[in-house]
């Protein structure tokens, strides 16, 4: 599966697959205005009930225009490019209404089949890259399918055995652009140490080179890599993870090329003395990095899977059902990450197709 078409119609608009998440969030309103927003530059195509979009975009402003389609009309006669006056929508119908800010699993399975028609959109051509707007992890559990998040999602679905998990916050903490990747995801925090291991380090630098090269266009990336326990575990008085699994991945990749320094106290490695010289910080886990990336850069971050062999960005926020309960047009929910997503996803586009040319 090729990460991109390569190929673009001349005066086209890029077109990106805009999976709108839980229909009880936050994710439609932002997904609608992002869209919208960014709509002379970019063709965001949402996937999503169609019904459903169209009266929350009336909620929102009804000049907003969208045009409906369903899944079997593009299969079988492609992507119809409308200008910019309209957004486009492939309809992925919910199975029960929608009461904004009250979860409801009848809807859980529609949710996937919106990764699953951006999955199939991107092998078909339609899409150059997909962006997420935030589902609800318990939603999809609770409606019966084992589901940890997008990350694990993309890659299990397009047979990807590792991925990354990176989030990029702009300008932070004084510095550069901030980029967190993490070494493990969604997992409880006891599973952490056993999921560390020397190989799968090895994998996830690998992966976080290659993409900063490829997809970033970084000539040679610069990878701190944080320790696992307090003071990077004090000389093995502190556990011996950082001796035994992080300290050996670190010489491997440096011994492969790799520009990986560490393992870094992460209680001290955040400050920008240390981060001017980096272009990605490695955390070993979700709430290591997660909190500093959010502290500094919330409601302008992207998420983004590194490793999938196609482009995925999301939003650095969840579905917050506190302020969907309000209703489309008065939520006061902020866009802004969710068209940061839409610019990175687009960047990576661009960058590869140059890669390709
Ligand atoms: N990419 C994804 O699909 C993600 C999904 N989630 C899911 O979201 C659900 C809720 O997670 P929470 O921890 O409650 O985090 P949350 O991000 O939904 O909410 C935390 C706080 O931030 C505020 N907030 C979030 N997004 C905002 C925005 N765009 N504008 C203004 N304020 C905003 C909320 O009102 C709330 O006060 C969980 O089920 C989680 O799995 C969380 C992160 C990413
Ligand atoms: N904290 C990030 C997060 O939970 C997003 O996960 P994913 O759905 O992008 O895998």
């Amino acid at each position: 599966m090729s990460a991109t078409s390569s190929k673009r119609r001349p005066g086209v608009r890029p077109a990106i697959a805009v999976t709108v998440g839980e229909p009880a969030g936050i994710g439609p309103e932002i997904s609608i205005r992002a869209a919208w927003a960014r709509r002379h530059e970019v063709n965001c195509v949402l996937l999503g009930d169609a019904a459903f979009l169209a009266m929350t975009a009336g909620d929102i402003d009804p000049d907003i225009k969208l045009s409906a389609l369903s899944l079997m009309a593009v299969r079988n006669g492609g992507l119809p490019h409308f200008g910019p006056d309209r957004i486009t929508v492939i309809d992925v119908p919910l199975d029960a209404h929608v009461v904004p800010g009250k979860l409801d699993k009848e809807n859980g399975r529609a949710v996937l089949a919106t990764l699953d028609a951006s999955i199939e959109g991107i092998q078909a051509g339609w899409f150059e890259a997909v962006v997420t707007a935030p589902l609800q992890k318990s939603t999809i559990n609770d409606a019966g399918v084992k589901f940890s998040g997008h990350t694990e999602y993309y890659a299990e679905k397009t047979g990807t055995p590792q991925v990354v998990m990176m989030l990029a916050g702009p300008q932070a903490l004084g510095g550069e652009q901030l980029r967190v990747a993490l070494a493990t995801t969604h997992l409880p925090l006891k599973d952490v140490s056993a999921a560390l291991t020397q190989d799968g380090l090895a994998q996830i630098l690998d992966i976080i080179d290659a993409d900063l090269r490829n997809k970033f266009g970084i000539a040679a990336p610069r990878i701190l890599v944080c320790g696992l326990n307090p003071h990077a575990g004090e000389g093995g008085y502190l556990g011996r993870e950082e001796i035994d699994i992080i300290t050996p991945a670190i010489q491997a990749a440096q011994a492969r090329g790799i520009a990986a320094a560490g393992p870094y106290p992460a209680d001290t490695l955040f400050q920008p003395k240390y981060l001017q010289d980096a272009d990605c910080v490695l955390a070993m886990y979700h709430d290591q990095g997660l909190p500093v990336l959010k502290y500094a850069t919330f409601g302008n971050g992207v998420n983004i899977t590194l490793g999938l062999p196609l482009i995925r960005t999301s939003v650095d926020h969840g579905t917050a059902l506190d302020l969907a309960a309000r209703g489309p047009g008065l939520s006061k929910a902020d866009s802004g990450s969710m068209e940061q997503a839409i610019s990175a996803a687009l960047a990576m586009a661009n960058n590869s197709l140059d890669n390709k040319k």
